[in-house]
């Protein structure tokens, strides 16, 4: 992947590209101050300095990566698959001086001493068929699969590995036109009620997606398991129950693999409730369907998974996926392994300065007044540098995740509201009964709760991301509010639900919170990260009488004392005296920034991590925009400190993300300007002389 490829989902969107133009217009020019952060500043001030001083963000240079680019140091590419060895057969070891031995490690040059590698074109057809397999959904052709290729793929699937050699699968082929349309019917109506728990944005996306070709392809396959063959000492089963089924998916594969390399397609039809297909295939009742597949000739194979081109999901690199030794120590084979942080930050950079000149260009060409949009304008161009690209991707579809924690100075009464009810609206963001629901619909954006460290247990559910690190922090009054390690552990929860709503397909991130007390150690970390004097940074928060909000200041006083923090290490004021949600995003926040996709941050909780993942990176500021200005004040200090500027200011002081996404269709609408407004020379419209 290029280093110079924006990190943005391909955009499939209805808006129209800016038409080339031929003639520049004559705007008056208006000038943008440049606003960012560079590399220089990510060291911190030594602890004796005064307190940073609020800076504007200017454009770093090029070339800017994400951290998909990471991919490119990578030995097996993903689209074209490993380095093809040209050379002639390797030689046995014994007969070549010159090779390693294998006992010299990783280090060694591969060779095939005991010549069992396959030969290079039979190596590159394994790799192939691997690569260009594809779950197929569109353009089956209705040509019968000869019985020859039908047996050979099925021979394959039943070559599959299972635990104890039990081979637990069955195969019915389908081609029954009346059981295929009442298996068409299960998952019309399974998709249906899917499209009903979507967010708009993506409801409208996933009714132009075709998620089945139950009767458009000439055959189906029901892949079933008998979790109960090979008897009652079956090898495996009792330390891997599951061990059938997983075999039985590895059958799939297999069938799935051969068939491409027959040129079949195969869909996998992921929308139907397994039991109800088993009823309608009247299956004895002790197999289970593992799977419901679609084959046959199709008229061509998308070049990558076609949710990934609709833009609906975004592959996730290897190096991601692969850890060394224990997890979160990330590292391909070869490179030194990393911390999910480190490789975070070293992966953020600042805005792209020829998008952000073109976007500054092009809102200068627009059929408007140069500067008429106002704040819009800057915005835009901020996007158009993150992005890398002008006009940048809209940022939608959207996604807000509420970071939900507890806190023991709540022990100190700094809130009038009980500890407990931070786990029951986390439950009533669940039911979609709070006002973050009400407003992410009113926007099209998507809910995910995060519990970073909820005291109460919190049941499983849809929505509920359990990330757990502690039941609630310490006490600050007393010592630290948490281990340097929890905090590190939080701060990397939250990059990896950014990871995660990024990979979904989100183009926007959008900042929540839910935590009783949590205005205490946010205004405490203001302080601390600003200088300011609790006095003037702690607010009232949910609503507190004086006398409680007096206790409050001194509280914060007293966490200051009992805490004495070095502000040149970030994750130590961290663990000090924040909390777990503002751990994590601060790691959301950083998160964001490394795959370049903007996070739009709601009040003083978002505003005091800001101030964490600005001090741990300070080019992660290129990614954020302060959604609105919460009526806390230690909430405008921050964003001062920070040099951002706030799209709402409606005296809101709920959390939640409730601010942000109010302010999500002003992101989305610089953007949209940028991309869809015509020029002067487009539109023959006269500028001034
Ligand atoms: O976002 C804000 O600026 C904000 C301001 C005041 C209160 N809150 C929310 O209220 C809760 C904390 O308030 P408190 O008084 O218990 O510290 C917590 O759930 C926050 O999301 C949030
Ligand atoms: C009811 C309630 C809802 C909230 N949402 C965010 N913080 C909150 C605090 C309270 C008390």
């Amino acid at each position: 992947m290029s280093a110079q490829r924006p990190n943005v989902i391909p955009f499939r969107g209805g808006d129209r590209e800016p038409a080339p133009e031929t003639r520049a217009a004559e705007p008056v020019h208006r000038h943008h101050p440049a606003s960012a952060r560079t590399t220089a500043e990510r060291t911190p001030p030594p602890p004796d300095t005064a307190p940073e001083p609020a800076r504007t963000r200017a454009a770093a240079p090029e070339p800017e990566q994400s951290m998909y680019a990471h991919e490119a140091a990578a030995p097996v590419d993903e689209r074209t698959g490993p380095p093809s060895r040209t050379g002639p057969r390797a030689v046995p070891a014994e007969q070549d001086p010159t090779s390693a031995s294998p006992a010299a490690g990783r280090a060694a040059p591969f060779d095939d001493w005991a010549g069992h590698a396959f030969d290079d074109a039979e190596r590159d057809a394994v790799y192939r068929a691997i690569r260009e397999r594809r779950d197929v959904r569109v353009g089956f052709r209705s040509d019968p699969v000869p019985d020859d290729v039908l047996t050979r793929v099925l021979e394959a699937a039943h070559q599959a590995p299972s635990v104890g050699h039990v081979q637990p699968w069955d195969f019915l082929v389908i081609d029954s036109p009346d059981l295929r349309a009442r298996v068409r019917d299960l998952a019309q109506a399974e998709r249906d009620d899917h499209t009903r728990s979507l967010p708009s944005i993506r409801a409208r996306a996933f009714s132009g997606l075709k998620v089945e070709a139950i009767l458009d392809s000439p055959l189906n396959i029901a892949v079933t398991v008998d979790p109960t063959r090979g008897g009652r000492h079956g090898q495996g089963r009792h330390a891997q129950p599951a061990s059938a089924a997983y075999a039985a998916a590895l059958a799939v594969e297999n069938l799935w693999l051969a068939a491409r390399a027959e040129g079949l397609g195969v869909g996998w039809v992921g929308f139907v409730d397994e039991r109800d297909v088993a009823d309608v295939l009247e299956l004895p009742s002790h197999l289970d369907v593992v799977a419901y597949l679609c084959v046959g000739y199709v008229e061509e194979f998308p070049t990558e998974p076609e949710l990934s081109l609709a833009g609906w999901a975004k592959g996730r690199p290897l190096s991601w996926a692969v850890h060394r030794d224990r997890y979160g120590h990330r590292g391909l084979p070869g490179q030194e392994p990393t911390s999910l942080l480190e490789e975070t930050i070293t992966a953020i950079g600042g805005l792209n300065p020829r998008a952000v000149e073109e976007a500054r260009d092009r809102q200068n060409r627009m059929t408007k007044p140069p500067g008429s949009l106002g704040v819009l304008e800057e915005v835009s161009v901020q996007l158009a540098g993150l992005a890398g690209e002008c006009p940048p991707p809209i940022p939608e579809p959207a996604a807000v995740a509420v970071f939900a924690g507890d806190h023991g100075v709540h022990a100190q009464g700094v809130t009038a509201w009980p500890q407990e009810v931070t786990a029951q609206m986390v439950q009533n963001f669940l039911e979609g009964g709070a006002v973050v629901n009400a407003f992410a619909e009113q926007v099209g954006a998507e809910v995910t709760v995060v519990d970073v460290g909820v005291v109460g247990d919190l049941p499983r559910a849809a929505g509920l991301l359990p990330r757990k690190v502690a039941r609630g922090t310490a006490d600050f009054t007393q010592g630290p509010a948490m281990t340097r390690a929890q905090a590190l552990q939080a701060l990397e929860g939250g990059i990896e639900v950014a990871r995660d709503l990024v990979s979904a397909g989100n183009r926007c991130l959008i900042t929540g919170d839910m935590g009783i007390a949590n205005t205490t150690p946010a205004a405490t970390l203001v302080c601390a990260l600003t200088g300011a004097d609790p006095a003037r940074a702690t607010g009232r928060g949910t609503g507190v009488d004086d006398d409680m909000h007096e206790h409050k200041v001194e509280v914060v006083r007293q966490a200051l004392a009992a805490n004495p923090v070095d502000r040149s290490d970030p994750i130590g004021v961290l663990a000090a005296l924040g909390g777990l949600e503002h751990a994590a995003l601060a790691g959301f926040v950083l998160g964001g920034a490394a795959l370049r996709v903007p996070v739009l941050l709601d009040g003083v909780i978002a505003g005091a991590a800001a101030l964490v993942a600005s001090a741990i990176s300070p080019e992660s500021m290129s990614a954020c925009f302060a959604g609105h200005r919460s009526s806390e004040p230690g909430h405008t200090i921050a964003l001062e400190h920070l040099g951002l500027r706030p799209l709402v200011d409606l005296e809101m002081r709920l959390g939640e993300g409730s601010g942000a996404l109010l302010a999500l269709p002003l992101l989305q609408g610089s953007a949209r300007a940028l991309r869809n407004v015509a020029t002067f020379d487009d539109a023959g419209v006269s500028t001034v002389h």
